[in-house]
């Protein structure tokens, strides 16, 4: 997969199939499109391409800092890749590229700059400057400048019944079975170990601090969980608390990780962790010693999960 820093930046010769959108989270059904996408591309002979934009939309024109995703761009950009598409286009959305007209994105960016000899699009995809352009524009346009659109059907879109909306719903519910089935493949959290508060290590269970730079990524509810991550090429498990540490009077919201079978100085690498289900609620103890003793029914609870869900 070739990555392309926006649209201006793309310079192939080669007539291209593509699909336009965020893709937060690219799950069950983005990755059906995705499908769809690759298969026409090597059936007639042309490139698959990618067109999506970063900040979100949503970020921009709302100036809607709250809206959390499920992806960091790097994240996305990752899955896109394992899908097997020719081209990424990370289009620079701003406020100025908001304001084209459809024509214009259509004539000078999709047709003019991508070569797209063939859009495949949901039935209900809008663009242009306020969104005004629907999927009967693209198909006149298409007739004009000489491209095939596919539509994606209502009932092939509501046969996977998943949307963005839906996952961040479950994520902020702290239903990440839910949320991981939608995604097929499991939520991650990618950062950088950063030093806590050095407590871990009397307790007993040293914990990684994970800290993510992006401040929109989505954060799922605060609570324990079972996760796993791959750390110098060998998986491990582990149990994952993201809260304020309430027993040991903490204030600023972590995200820390005891990994099982694991003695290594983890601090300043970077980690990805899948979160793979919810163990329970954060709990403000009455002491220390009462959190140990749910932390160790933490650690039988998430031992049995990775035997009944993931042995060999
Ligand atoms: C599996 C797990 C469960 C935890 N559950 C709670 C909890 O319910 N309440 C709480 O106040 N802290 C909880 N903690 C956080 C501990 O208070 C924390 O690991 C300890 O304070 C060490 O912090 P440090 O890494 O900053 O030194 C949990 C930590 C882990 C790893
Ligand atoms: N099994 C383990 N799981 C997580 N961290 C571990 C483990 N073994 C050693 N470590 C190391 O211990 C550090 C955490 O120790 P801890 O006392 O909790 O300090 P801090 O509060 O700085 O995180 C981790 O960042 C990592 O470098």
């Amino acid at each position: 997969m070739k990555e392309h820093k926006g649209a201006y930046a793309f310079n192939s010769e080669n007539p291209t199939v593509i699909t336009i959108g965020t893709f937060d989270g690219v799950h069950a059904g983005h990755q059906k499109i995705i499908e769809k996408l690759v298969a026409t591309a090597k059936m007639s002979n042309m490139e698959s391409a990618i067109l999506t934009f970063f900040p979100h939309p949503r970020m921009v024109l709302q100036k809607d800092t709250n809206i959390k995703l499920i992806n960091t761009i790097e994240e996305r950009r990752q899955i896109l890749e394992a899908s097997g598409i020719d081209h990424l286009i990370i289009h620079p959305f701003t406020q100025q590229f908001s304001r084209l007209s459809a024509l214009e994105f259509v004539r000078d960016i999709l047709v003019h700059k991508l070569k797209a000899k063939k859009i495949i699009i949901g039935y209900d995809h809008r663009f242009g400057r306020n969104r005004t352009a629907d999927i009967n524009t693209l198909k006149e346009f298409g007739e004009q400048f000489d491209f095939e659109v596919e539509e994606i059907s209502p009932q092939e879109i509501a046969e996977v019944a998943v949307s963005s909306t839906k996952i961040r719903k479950a994520l902020e519910e702290g239903k990440v079975e839910k949320a991981n089935s939608y995604l097929q493949h499991p939520f991650t959290l990618t950062g950088k170990v950063v030093k806590g508060k050095g407590l871990g290590k009397g307790f007993g269970y040293p914990t990684a601090n994970l800290e993510i730079a992006e401040s929109y990524k989505l954060i799922p509810k605060n609570g324990v969980y079972v996760v796993r991550s791959i750390i110098n090429e060998i998986p491990y498990f582990g149990m994952m608390n993201i809260g304020t540490n309430p027993t040991v009077g903490g204030k600023d919201r972590t995200i820390e990780t005891y990994f099982f079978m694991l003695d290594m100085d983890l601090y300043g690498i970077d980690l990805q962790i899948e979160l793979l289900t919810r163990i329970r609620d954060e709990v403000n103890f009455e002491s220390v010693d009462a959190l140990k003793i749910a932390m160790k029914q933490d650690e039988a609870f998430s031992i049995q999960y990775v035997k009944d869900n993931y042995a060999e």
